[in-house]
């Protein structure tokens, strides 16, 4: 995940191959509260792992389920079911901006009994849960609120148990705000039917109805025929109970599937085959399944079966609609996206309940399509999107996204604009909620439309290069390159195998099919952890050594150039900007004085307990930089283009913060 403050998500041009999605977030919740309610243990696989499910197995436990997470397995665990025992009390769940976790446990907790308070973020303290609590209490359970009348946080207070409930009468709920309180009651509701049928009805028009069609299906998975009577009546018949299936694969998520059958739509026809998107298919339970039929109005190729998407471009440009979008309300902020590429103006109506999600989305979406350049009416439901003229009329921008995953996984569907401009999302890690490796698997498929980013930072020894180019590529979540670790297990490979350090023709050869792996900061080299024999000082000279020999060079060439993936690569040694990535948009050639640089690696060897001399030390470095600056063969020299940075009385900070600035001034927004 990226947890950098902005992304920026370079142009790209098209998605190929094959993704995997996470689990739905509607199924996983709703799962994992039946299986908390069931008799019997459950295993949930392909369960999604992300904040939300996070907070609903977090007060699962607390409520005194049995929660199990299978071993190394984020998307496994074993759930033992309550089955007719009491819950904790009392328990205070804190249930972050999970709407799928508050209105279903807060009705469920209101019928089991006990003493609870829920809360949430501050946006779940601003998400409508009134309609529900009045349909609770006209049930006779005692809940308060403990901030404004109708939201969050709630308090059930029931200490001496569930009162008698009254249900004699139909349970009334209201159905045009938000589904998910007919689901919570419907959830809930089973636990009051063991001894006598319950009816639920729905006043005014039901909105989202198909996340009532998962709420219907998943009850009859744990044992819960419920009769629908239109949308307006739901009968749970005398007797029912809830019983574990024993084991429930959750599909994967159809509102994810959704911005990457638009990236096909979107994608440049050279890919032939689209994009195959796995774990999902036309026969997919989710409502957001319907997303296909409109994203094929828009004329997009979209083909499938059990189990598999592919998308793939069709229409171009796309085809501009006019929607009701009640049936698809989380996907249809994919189609606000596409329309940027319609051959005119789109409007998607029907979508009042925008307005009450993790945002308000109709006023977000407004806001940020308008920075990139489109034409945006907005009304109480409706919104109007008229694309950018041609290629000239798109904006480079930076997006904002509200705490919301949804604007964030949009806002990176601006990267295919013709213009080929880069997109900044803003706090990209808001996808924590339902796709956490959003951006890495969307850059897993995609191919940039321009080379990707690379920021060069050459120079002498100890000067401070590793440490500047790796904290810049932390705080842009770029790759990073240390090339001269390469050169350094070049040599270390060839000690291990007696290879003389001048046997270019050997040294070629072990170079080209070195066996290395960098990982979580560590580096192996076939198999075994090098970090520490990397950085000897013997090491650094032998590499030094062998760096001249050009079949050297130019065997770890395309291995380094390889390195430049999506979204961005901050590479580090001598010949970055002259050499390897001389195309590069910012080089950087890093110096301090020789004093500086033996005092920094004599506290550096210090630190690791190796004791050192400081005038050797700069003696040897001064050797070293002598003979890196006079091979033939990409000597040690700043690239023409580059900046030259002088950090001998700068801190770390200040330089990194130095080049980000250069950086910034590079870019379009
Ligand atoms: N601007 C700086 N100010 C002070 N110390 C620095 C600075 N940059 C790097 N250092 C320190 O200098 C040492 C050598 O840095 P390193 O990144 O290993 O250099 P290089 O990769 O150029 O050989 C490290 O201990 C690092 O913390
Ligand atoms: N791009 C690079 C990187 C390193 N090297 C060689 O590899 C040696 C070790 O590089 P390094 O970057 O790990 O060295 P330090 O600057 O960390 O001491 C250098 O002295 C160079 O001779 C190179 O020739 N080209």
């Amino acid at each position: 995940m990226f947890t950098t403050e902005f992304l920026d998500v370079p142009a790209l041009r098209a998605v190929q191959g094959r993704v995997r999605l996470p689990g739905s977030k509607s199924i996983s919740n709703r799962v994992l509260l039946l299986a908390a309610l069931s008799e019997g243990a459950t295993r949930v696989r392909g369960l999604l792992d992300s904040d939300d499910t996070r907070v609903m197995l977090q007060a699962l436990a607390q409520m005194g389920c049995g929660v199990r997470r299978a071993d190394g397995r984020a998307d496994e665990v074993l759930i033992e079911g309550l089955g007719g025992r009491a819950p904790a009390s009392p328990t205070r769940l804190f249930l972050g901006n999970a709407g799928t976790a508050m209105r279903p446990l807060t009705a469920a907790l209101a019928l089991l009994g006990g003493e609870h308070e829920l809360s949430g973020v501050a946006r779940m303290h601003e998400r409508p849960i009134g309609d529900l609590v009045a349909a609770l209490r006209r049930l006779g359970c005692r809940i308060e609120e403990l901030g404004q009348p109708g939201f969050p946080p709630l308090r059930i207070a029931e200490a001496a148990g569930v009162p008698p409930l009254a249900l004699d009468a139909p349970v009334r709920v209201r159905g045009d705000v938000s589904s998910q309180f007919l689901t919570a009651l419907l959830l809930a509701l089973p636990l009051a039917a063991r001894e006598r049928e319950v009816t639920v009805q729905v006043e005014g028009e039901l909105i989202s109805r198909p996340y009532i069609h998962i709420t219907l299906a998943l009850l009859e998975r744990f044992g819960v025929a419920v009769q629908r009577q239109g949308w307006e009546r739901f009968v749970i018949p005398e007797g029912s109970r809830y019983q574990s299936p024993g084991e429930v694969l959750v599909e994967a998520d159809a509102s994810s599937a959704s911005y990457f059958i638009a990236a096909g739509a979107l994608s440049a026809p050279e890919g032939g085959e689209g994009l195959v998107i796995e774990g999902l298919g036309l026969d997919a339970v989710q409502g957001d399944i319907r997303f296909v039929e409109a994203a094929r109005l828009m004329g997009a190729d979209v083909q499938g079966g059990s189990g598999w998407l592919r998308a793939r471009r069709g229409a171009w440009p796309l085809k501009a609609v006019d929607l009701d979008c009640n049936h698809i309300p989380d996907a249809a902020m994919t189609l606000a996206m596409m329309a940027l590429y319609a051959d005119g103006p789109s409007t998607l109506r029907n979508i009042a309940s925008w307005r009450v999600k993790e945002t308000d989305r109709i006023a977000a979406m407004t806001a940020e399509l308008r920075k990139l350049g489109a034409a945006v009416e907005e009304g109480a439901d409706f919104i109007r999107i008229t694309p950018p003229a041609l290629a000239g009329g798109w904006r480079a921008a930076s997006i904002c996204t509200y705490d919301d995953h949804r604007m964030a996984m949009c806002a990176s569907l601006a990267a295919f604009n013709p213009a080929a401009l880069p997109v900044r999302v803003q706090d990209p890690k808001c996808v924590a909620k339902t796709f956490p490796d959003y951006f890495e698997t969307l850059f897993a498929a995609a191919r940039p439309a321009r080379a990707v980013p690379v920021i060069c930072i050459d120079g002498p020894t100890a000067s401070g290069k590793g440490t500047l180019a790796a904290a810049l590529a932390a705080r842009l979540g770029w790759h990073y390159l240390d090339s001269g670790a390469l050169y350094r297990a070049t040599a270390l490979a060839a000690r291990q195998a007696g290879v003389a350090l001048d046997d270019e023709a050997a040294l070629a050869r072990l170079a080209a099919a070195l066996p290395l792996r960098f990982e979580a900061g560590r580096v192996w080299l076939d198999g075994r952890d090098v970090s520490e024999a990397l950085r000897s000082e013997q090491t650094g000279m032998d590499a030094s050594a062998l760096a001249p020999l050009p079949a050297v060079r130019a065997a770890l060439l395309n291995l380094q150039r390889g390195m430049a993936r999506l979204p961005g690569l901050v590479a580090d040694g001598r010949d970055m900007g002259t050499v390897v990535f001389a195309d590069a948009p910012l080089k950087v050639f890093l110096t301090a004085s020789a004093e500086t640089r033996a005092e920094r690696r004599y506290k550096q060897l210090a630190a690791k307990g190796i004791s050192a001399n400081i005038a050797r030390l700069r003696d040897d470095l001064q050797a070293r930089d002598a003979r890196d600056a006079s091979r033939a063969a990409a000597p040690l020299k700043a690239a023409q283009d580059a900046l030259a940075l002088d950090n001998s009385c700068l801190s770390i900070e200040q330089s990194v913060q130095q080049v980000l600035d250069w950086w910034q001034d590079r870019q379009p927004f």
